[in-house]
């Protein structure tokens, strides 16, 4: 019998149900990492997480082919996999090789080739174009894909829990036509984010970030579930409901926001500001940079000048938001407040996640969350998730695709 995961209620294998030893695995990971500008890791942490899964298998013997993705077609990070296939070899034990392509002739010989104890990193999912489109399982199992690699494999594994809420090929296709367990990191996850409920209250979400639809998504949810006492925004998702608030935020700050394709979701915030305005909070002020340096703006003197962007929470929002916080029972948390990248504007980030930790409990989650966790040197978070979204959707109560697709 399948061993079984805690908070999903699913009967799904783990690595304990799975005969490894000199098996082909597809192993689904999430590695989507931050980069430099030249294209190398800026953090490595999503690899790092996937050690434990992956030194496993190789132990036992296993075969691996490592699907993953990196970015979104268009995104400055959309990228080969190559540096993360170069990491993962220093990481491990076991020797790691890369294949720069995902399902053709030549990616099939590179998994029909591999030796026990041995994987190779096949190249980015989403370079072929089916990936980032989303399908029921059962279509998903007949892209291209997935249909040229399962007879290369014996099993599929996922690992990959920060990329669950997408039901994308790689992600939901194999297990209608292998055996699919999970990986040690989705093991954990599902276990660790199980019941929502049984944390204390008053419970605050905070959204930050850049994906709108996302976060909007989760928003509703735990509003409409009455899941949330409190709903703090920020980043480009703040944004986003300053506009829809009425808020002059800007050209440089709307263009942006058109630019990311998500001008349309502020007449999802609008809706949700008019149903739940006593529970949503909104930035009170936003930083800009003028003449260089970080310039803050409180509301009544919006609109910045034409080409300053909001790039962060000011002060009186830091001093708002962390009031919240600080009596807060559970705080969950994706996205960063702003621009984090750049010092100028890490200042919301920062301020937010230091009282963050100081809640009763705390779940934070996201790529690049947890870079931000890393570079402002935090700790104490009850639970630092690997995924973001997937993270909020799973403390949603709402279905992840790709454990759903286990779970048949
Ligand atoms: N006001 C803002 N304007 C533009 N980008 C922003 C703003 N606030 C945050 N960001 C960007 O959001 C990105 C992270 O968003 P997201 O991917 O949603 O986080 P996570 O990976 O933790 O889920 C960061 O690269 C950060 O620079
Ligand atoms: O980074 C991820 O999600 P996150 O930004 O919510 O942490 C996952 O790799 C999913 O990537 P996607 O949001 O491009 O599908």
């Amino acid at each position: 019998m399948p061993s079984g995961v805690g908070g999903t209620g699913m009967p799904i294998q783990t690595l304990d149900d799975l005969a490894v030893q000199g098996t082909t695995l597809g192993v689904r990971i999430d590695i989507n990492s931050p980069l430099t500008e030249s294209g190398d890791l800026a953090d490595d942490a999503r690899l790092r997480a996937h050690v434990d899964t992956l030194s496993e298998l190789l132990e036992r013997g296993g075969k691996v082919a490592i699907l993953a993705h990196q970015g979104r077609p268009g995104s400055d990070d959309f990228a080969s996999l190559s540096p993360h296939a170069e990491r993962l070899d220093e990481l491990l034990s076991y020797p790691v090789s890369h294949c720069d392509a995902t399902f053709s002739g030549d990616a099939r010989m590179a998994v029909e080739n591999l030796r026990e104890s041995e994987a190779v990193v096949l190249e980015n999912t989403r370079f072929y174009s089916e990936e980032y489109m989303e399908f029921p399982a059962e279509e998903a199992a007949e892209t291209h894909l997935v249909d040229r690699l399962v007879p290369e494999l014996d099993a599929y594994v996922n690992d990959a829990f920060a990329a669950a809420h997408r039901s994308q090929p790689s992600l939901v296709g194999f297990p209608t036509r292998l055996p699919g367990y999970v990986g040690r990191v989705m093991e954990n996850e599902l276990d660790v984010l199980g019941d929502i409920d049984a944390t204390p209250r008053p419970r605050v979400y905070v959204v930050g970030g850049a994906k709108v639809s996302d976060s909007i998504a989760v928003a509703k949810n735990v509003l409409e579930r009455d899941l949330a006492d409190h709903v703090l925004t920020a980043g480009v998702v703040g944004n986003v409901f300053l506009f829809a608030d009425g808020a002059d935020l800007g050209d440089a700050s709307a263009d942006f926001i058109h630019d990311q394709g998500y001008w349309d979701y502020i007449d999802d915030a609008a809706d949700l500001l008019e149903a739940y305005s006593d529970k949503i909070h909104l930035p009170k002020d936003a930083a800009v940079e003028r003449d260089g340096e970080r310039a803050e703006i409180t509301r009544g003197d919006f609109p910045p000048k034409e080409d300053e962007g909001a790039m962060d929470i000011g002060d009186a929002t830091i001093t708002a938001y962390s009031k919240i916080l600080r009596n807060a029972g559970t705080v969950i948390l994706n996205g960063p407040a702003g621009v984090f990248e750049d010092d100028t504007f890490a200042d919301g980030t920062r301020e937010l996640y230091t009282e963050a930790v100081n809640a009763e409990y705390s779940i934070v989650g996201g790529g690049d969350t947890a870079a931000a966790i890393r570079k402002f040197g935090l700790s104490g978070f009850d639970h630092v998730s690997t995924g973001g979204g997937a993270c909020l959707r799973m403390l949603t109560g709402d279905p992840l695709p790709a454990v759903e697709a286990l779970s048949r």
